[in-house]
């Protein structure tokens, strides 16, 4: 699935938050969004997301612009917030079926998605769990297989392992390469942590509202003369990468 960021900036008040960012995604790829905190990743989300308003600039989702046929554009999405949006007390399937519902699947066709969801993401047998009862892990899994229910082309993930332990990350990190690889599906997460990227990914470095490098994680170090990412990273942004210990 494609997408275009084409020349988006944003300001909160009259603060610039993101300078002229473009880039454009490889359908069926994994990316990564390296960037400090601070950086801009979820305001560049809320954009892509339509939580926020373009101010300049437009994104394109398969060709469809967000300003000028928002709904098409929208049903191409699927995404995962920093924040657990999960009900805490409804069950695992009932969180799903409430989001289909949504997006305005019918029962029958919700109810065959949940169940595909679930087994894809070994969740069949929590599905009557209230989603208080599961680890960070397993209700991270959740809110993944929530944002795929409509069957979405671009999946976003902003900073999905906060949180999480170790463990649990890199399982999670797995799983949705897999899915990218499987299904096809274009992937965008966010991360400031340089163990989540990998050298063969395509990486996008955003740091202060401005993206300082887009392309694969090797021809990025080769760029910048540096032996590995997080080299590169300090390299661009001045800023010592974060990993899962600070
Ligand atoms: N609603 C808001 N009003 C004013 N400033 C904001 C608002 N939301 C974010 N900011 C500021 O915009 C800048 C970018 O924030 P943003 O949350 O997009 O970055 P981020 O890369 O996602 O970092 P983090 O992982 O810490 O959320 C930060 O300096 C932040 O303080």
């Amino acid at each position: 699935m494609s997408i275009e960021v084409d020349r988006v900036s944003f300001q909160y008040g009259r603060r610039p938050v993101l300078r002229e960012v473009s880039f454009d995604l490889t359908p069926s790829a994994f990316h990564a969004m390296l960037g400090p905190n601070g950086a801009g990743k979820s305001t560049l989300f809320g954009l892509i997301t339509r939580l926020l308003a373009l101010q300049s600039g437009d994104i394109k989702l398969r060709g469809r612009s967000l300003r000028k046929q928002p709904a098409a554009a929208m049903q191409e999405i699927g995404v995962v917030f920093q924040q657990n949006a999960l009900d805490m007390d409804l069950t695992v399937r009932q969180n799903l079926m409430y989001h289909a519902a949504l997006h305005g699947l019918s029962r029958k066709a919700a109810r065959q998605r949940c169940d595909e969801e679930l087994a894809r993401f070994e969740l069949t047998e929590r599905g009557n769990d209230a989603v208080r009862q599961l680890n960070g892990g397993h209700r991270r899994r959740v809110e993944i297989a929530r944002a795929l229910l409509h069957r979405p082309g671009l999946l976003l993930l902003d900073e999905p392992t906060v949180g999480l332990d170790v463990p649990s990350r890199q399982g999670l990190n797995a799983h949705v390469r897999r899915l990218c690889a499987e299904d096809g599906l274009t992937v965008l997460w966010a991360t400031h942590l340089i163990e989540e990227v990998e050298r063969q990914d395509r990486v996008l470095i955003l740091h202060q509202g401005q993206l300082l490098a887009d392309g694969h994680g090797d021809s990025i170090c080769e760029a910048q003369g540096q032996p590995t990412l997080a080299d590169t990273f300090q390299a661009l942004t001045g800023a010592a990468s974060q990993t899962e210990s600070n």
